[in-house]
């Protein structure tokens, strides 16, 4: 979100709330910062907790004086040092120059990182894959309740009865369980070819706008059968907007067939034999697991997935594991289910020996950021483990999972991560081709691709951020 007064832009939308729009422009002309109109400090958004006072201090890498470091009576460096010190001293401390040591103690739970319009272009205009996109995720409140009416399908008593209401809700999730709830409720709306195709097509078009190039997408046919739905309808409608979208938006995909775990087994197996056509004639490209995680470890699907190979040898398989799940769930995956990538995955880091075999036998892992965090799996993106993986050698992509709920597209995601974690063009140049590489698209697509991510990260070498 982007906030303009006065014809200035202010990035800083996310942490701080309007009236300080005054401060970041004295900011942005190099002014010293002022203490808001009455006084009185304003309160950041997230303040989080107390410093680690252990922590030695560390090298700032960044000073912009256009950037806000302010929050309540402390003032931050880029990367989270905090000093309980009036904002001109800590200003002049970072506007001094780059590179300058920081004598404050790292206050990293607390850090974030602006992500400028500059980088906001290159991240949008950055071509993305996306892997891990449930298509019955996309559906915003704004089509849910037409689609209802469409269709004659009455929603429950207690379920919010506007769109801003049902978005008001989405933004507290307690749990998996909680938005599962939610989602499922979504899915009834759905019943003829038109909704499948009107529901991937609105995806397309807006993951197109936020630079999406490849997508590949679940879908949950047990959430429609069960109703009473064709197969034929669920997949003939996601196939046609895929059509569509490769000639109109230029986007490739591929669909993925998910089990819901939570269904009793032989239903699971039901679902897998009825799919059989479209594994055989290639229009479904793989399959996938996910619902409920903990209760129903990946063993349980073992005969799913041999039956699924055996109807379609070329077939490919993922499965959602250590999302809520332990890290043992993601080594069952792989070893029990032949998985040959990890749908988030990020509970991996709690078992040294499965990163460095993730890293080892190249498993992407198909991490959802914004999903992450109102699914409480961490408070905030900056505690997902990414830099980790980064450095133990771990590819990931970065996917918006359902995004008409968790609050982003892929875009968003992008840029979430990298107000947390502050990464360099090199990095992300990094991490969107880690994201091409282990795409299930041809070579001939993955260069493509590739040649694209480059020319973009060359026409940005020669823009200063
Ligand atoms: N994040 C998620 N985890 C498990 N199942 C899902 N179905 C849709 N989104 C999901
Ligand atoms: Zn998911």
């Amino acid at each position: 979100m982007l906030g303009k007064p006065g014809g200035v832009p202010c990035y800083c939308m996310s942490l701080h709330p309007l009236p300080l729009y005054s401060r970041h422009r004295a900011l942005a002309a190099g002014g010293t910062p002022q203490t808001s109109p009455g006084g009185s400090p304003r309160r950041r958004k997230r303040l989080t907790p107390s410093p680690r006072n252990g922590d030695p201090p560390v090298t700032c890498r960044y000073y912009l004086p256009s950037r806000c470091f302010s929050a309540s009576s402390f003032f931050f460096c880029r990367i989270g040092h905090r000093r309980a010190a009036l904002g001109a001293y800590i200003f002049e401390e970072h506007r001094a120059g780059p590179a300058r040591r920081c004598s404050f103690r790292p206050q990293h739970s607390m850090s974030d990182y602006t992500c400028s319009q500059t980088m906001r272009d290159f991240l949008r205009e950055l071509p993305k894959c996306e892997h891990h996109v449930h298509l019955e995720g996309t559906l915003e409140p704004d089509l849910l309740f037409p689609l209802a009416k469409r269709n004659n399908v009455s929603l429950p008593a207690d379920f919010p009865s506007s769109a801003e209401a049902l978005h008001e809700r989405y933004n507290r999730f307690a749990d998996l369980a909680d938005f599962l709830h939610f989602y499922y409720i979504g899915t009834n709306v759905l019943l003829l070819e038109q909704d499948f195709f009107d529901l991937a097509w609105a995806y397309f078009q807006r993951a197109a706008a936020q630079g999406l190039r490849h997508a590949e997408m679940f879908f949950d046919p047990q959430s429609h059968t069960t109703r009473g739905v064709a197969l034929d309808a669920v997949v003939g409608g996601f196939r046609r907007a895929c059509e569509r979208a490769e000639t109109e938006l230029g986007v490739t995909s591929k669909l993925i067939m998910c089990l819901l775990r939570h269904l009793p087994v032989p239903e699971c197996l039901a679902t897998v034999q009825s799919a059989q056509p479209f594994f055989e004639s290639g229009t479904v490209q793989g399959l996938g697991l996910d619902s409920a995680e903990r209760p129903f470890p990946p063993e349980l699907f073992t005969e799913c997935y041999e039956q699924a190979r055996r109807f379609q040898p070329e077939l490919r398989l993922t499965a959602h594991a250590g999302e809520e799940g332990p890290a043992s769930y993601v080594t069952t995956a792989l070893d029990l289910l032949g998985a040959q990538r990890i749908d988030h995955g990020v509970r991996c880091v709690e078992d040294a020996a499965l990163v460095a075999r993730l890293a080892s036998s190249d498993t992407l892992l198909t991490v959802c950021p914004l999903s992450n965090v109102r699914l409480q799996v961490v408070q905030h993106v900056r505690e997902l483990p990414l830099q980790k993986l980064l450095d133990a050698g771990v590819p990931f992509s970065l996917n918006s999972d359902d995004p008409a709920y968790f609050g982003g597209y892929v875009l968003d995601n992008y840029v979430a991560v990298q107000q947390a974690f502050g990464w360099s063009r090199q990095t992300w140049a990094r991490v969107a081709g880690a994201a091409v590489r282990g795409s299930w698209c041809d070579d001939k697509r993955k260069t493509e691709l590739l040649d694209q991510i480059e020319r973009v990260v060359a026409k940005y070498e020669a823009i200063a951020d």
